[in-house]
């Protein structure tokens, strides 16, 4: 089960790493690193586990987060009221943005990272919609349209596989900087 003590933080080198290509079919590793990350988001938004092991609630978990520089990150987006099913949860290997919106968007409140443990503020600017290519752990290859926040939640994640976490997209002068036609999700 992996808990809060196996998240590495900012400092160490693999969260600035390329991550390296995962190899098909999945090794037997390979499977239980993607069920043990997918297992934390689902634990980590489960009030009772969360406080039972001490986990903070994640909608996306990247294998280097867990100090393996694979591509590969769970997702797990949440449906607004508990009863549906969620809004995109899946483990996205090797996974490309084939396709985006020209127009920006960012989460009104900004983001955080479980492998940051410090607030900063300001607008991350990622593209509003995206096109997604990526290989599930059947090692079948996905196509899909994401926009708005699992858009976004996709985005964070598939920059931790190329050593890039959220704080490198705030604009430094004016962290709140927006171009006029900026999508401010919340
Ligand atoms: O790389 C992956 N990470 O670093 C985990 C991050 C990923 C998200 C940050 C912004 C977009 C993706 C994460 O999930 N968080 N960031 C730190 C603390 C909060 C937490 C969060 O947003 N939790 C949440 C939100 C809605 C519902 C349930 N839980
Ligand atoms: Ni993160």
């Amino acid at each position: 089960m992996i808990k809060m003590r196996d998240i590495i933080r900012e400092g160490n080198d693999t969260l600035r790493a390329e991550a390296k290509p995962v190899k098909f079919p999945l090794s037997p590793t390979d499977k239980k690193l993607a069920e043990d990350m997918m297992a934390y988001l689902e634990n980590s938004q489960d009030p009772e586990l969360a406080k039972k092991y001490g986990l903070r609630a994640g909608v996306g978990l990247a294998a280097p987060q867990v100090d393996i520089s694979k591509q590969m990150a769970a997702v797990l987006v949440p449906a607004e009221d508990d009863s549906a099913k969620p809004v995109f949860k899946d483990v996205i290997i090797n996974p490309v943005i084939i396709s985006h919106s020209v127009q920006a968007g960012a989460l009104t409140e900004g983001e955080g990272c479980l492998s940051v443990d410090r607030d900063i503020s300001g607008y991350v600017i990622r593209h509003d919609r995206i096109t997604l290519r990526y290989y599930n752990m059947a090692g079948e290859q996905k196509k899909i349209r994401l926009k708005n926040y699992p858009a976004i939640v996709c985005q964070h994640e598939i920059d931790h596989l190329h050593g890039i976490l959220f704080y490198d997209h705030i604009n430094d002068d004016n962290p709140f900087a927006a171009e006029d036609d900026l999508v401010l999700i919340s």
